[in-house]
């Protein structure tokens, strides 16, 4: 860790999606650099689990929220309120997808990827912004996106969901620069993380074909990921808003993923 051990001493952040892959290791590096962590997702055994497994580095308090229903967004807001009394940090981490060629997405397809990376997303920076950092007039929010630079081939809905939080994000940063918060983006090319799990043949085969397809020749790892997020999150970056911060060993310049998808469409 190079950063200052108390970077984020006294500093409260909350980390959406985080008891697994990329959001379980920014808490993680959060925790270890002195912030008392909030966690949520929709599944409360695992994210218990992740917590108790947290909570060694320092305070992690979790609850079960599925970005999607501000009623939800709400309690967890309350409960941050009352466990911490005050907010600094938000990491909209939790997303997803799943893999399909456009014409195959469903209109349902459609709505749940949308309504899980752009709509959600939207509600839990709101809530968030609403209850802490306006009051407060501080605060800090890292949107979780993904290269999509030249659109996303295989996985359109995600495309332009992230597309959208990547627009959001340049206006939600004006708007509240008055309040001195700060928005900013990380996208990730292909991470090695329980992300990746969740994807069956012939996407695994297509993920081996992504790294070798990469400048760097690799795919990246979940601490990149989380060193960009403390970035943009600490005093380092304070001149920084609005902007997206590629952590993909140059895709968003190079990668042609249109190759890719035809080589598994013809596979
Ligand atoms: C290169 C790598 C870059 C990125 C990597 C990562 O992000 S790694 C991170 C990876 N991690 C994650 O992605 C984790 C989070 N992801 C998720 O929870 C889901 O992918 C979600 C975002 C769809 C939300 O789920 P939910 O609980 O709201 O969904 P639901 O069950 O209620 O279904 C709603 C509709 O979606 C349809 N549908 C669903 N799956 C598939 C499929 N495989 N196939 C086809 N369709 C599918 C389903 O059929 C239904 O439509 P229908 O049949 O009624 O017309
Ligand atoms: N791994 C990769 O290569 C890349 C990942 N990303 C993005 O990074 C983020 C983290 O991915 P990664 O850790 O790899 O994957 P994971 O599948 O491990 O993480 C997704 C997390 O989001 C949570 N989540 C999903 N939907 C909701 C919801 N509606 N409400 C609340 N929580 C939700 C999940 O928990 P639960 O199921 O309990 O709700 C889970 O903890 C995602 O947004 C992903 O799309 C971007 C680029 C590349």
């Amino acid at each position: 860790m190079m950063y200052a051990a108390n970077l984020f001493e006294d500093k409260v952040a909350l980390v959406t999606g985080g008891r697994s892959g990329i959001g379980y290791g920014i808490a993680e590096a959060l925790l270890k650099l002195g912030a008392k962590v909030a966690i949520c997702s929709r599944k409360e055994a695992p994210l218990a689990e992740a917590a108790e497994q947290l909570s060694k580095l320092g305070p992690c308090r979790y609850q079960a929220c599925d970005i999607r229903d501000g009623a939800q967004v709400e309690r967890l807001a309350e409960r941050i309120k009352s466990e911490y009394g005050r907010l600094d940090l938000l990491v909209n981490n939790a997303g997803g997808q799943f893999p399909s060629l456009a014409r195959a997405i469903s209109d349902n397809g459609w709505n749940a990827v949308i309504n899980t990376n752009l709509n959600g997303t939207f509600y839990v920076s709101r809530i968030m912004a609403e209850h802490f950092f306006i009051p407060q007039a501080s605060g800090n929010i890292v949107n979780i996106i993904v290269n999509m630079a030249r659109g996303f081939p295989g996985m359109a809905h995600t495309g332009a969901a992230r597309a959208g939080v990547e627009n959001l994000t340049k206006s939600l940063a004006q708007e509240w620069a008055t309040y001195n918060v700060r928005v900013n983006c990380v996208a990730p090319g292909t991470i090695i993380s329980s992300g990746l799990h969740t994807y069956a043949e012939p996407v695994k085969a297509l993920l081996e074909e992504m790294k070798a397809d990469n400048l760097m020749g690799r795919h990246g790892r979940v601490e990149e990921v989380a060193n960009a997020v403390l970035f943009l999150a600490s005093p380092l970056s304070s001149y920084t808003s609005g902007t997206t911060l590629y952590v993909d060993g140059l895709d968003h310049l190079h990668s042609d993923r249109m190759r890719l998808v035809n080589g598994v469409r013809s596979s």
